[in-house]
């Protein structure tokens, strides 16, 4: 299985999970690299600039998929969301996990470090790590659309 590219990003209130989750990242066989934006330990950042900043990353070809983390996860989500070609969403169980992957092919998980546990945190991420995207199923008509929408205005 190829190797990712992460981003990661939180804000104060993710603060403890993204460093969690980070190290995990590290230490996972299928991941290449790690690109932290943020925040520091003393950071007090909006959540918006963190999920936008991880959204660019991606945007740009620097990563493949981020990984957010706010209060709730949902503020980041949205954040990303603002970026053209990302698709983010909260996950907070295995299949959604699975389907953000197979179904929505996006490219950021948000999780919430005030809403779910530590390691139901670190497993979700150990899972979303396994998915691929396969471009000839049935889903990748419908993620289409939406980058129909993005490019036209319309779908
Ligand atoms: O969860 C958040 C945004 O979705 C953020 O971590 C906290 O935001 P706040 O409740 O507005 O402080």
């Amino acid at each position: 299985m190829d190797k990712l590219r992460i981003v990661i990003g939180s804000d104060d209130a993710g603060y403890d999970y993204k460093e969690l989750l980070k190290k995990d990242l590290f230490a996972s066989d299928l991941v290449e690299s790690v690109e932290d934006v943020g925040v520091d330990a003393d950071g007090h950042t909006p959540y918006p600039k963190v999920g936008v900043a991880v959204g660019e990353t991606i945007a740009r070809g620097d990563a493949d998929r981020g990984l957010l983390i706010c209060g709730t996860g949902m503020g980041v989500a949205m954040a990303a969301n603002k970026v053209a070609g990302i698709r983010a969403s909260v996950a907070h169980d295995s299949f959604s996990v699975e389907r953000l992957i197979l179904s929505n092919n996006a490219q950021v998980l948000a999780l919430g470090q005030r809403v779910i546990g530590a390691e139901l945190a670190r497993r979700l991420v150990r899972e979303w790590l396994t998915y691929r995207f396969d471009e000839s199923s049935a889903s990748a008509e419908k993620v289409a659309v939406l980058d129909q929408y993005e490019l036209t205005g319309s779908c």
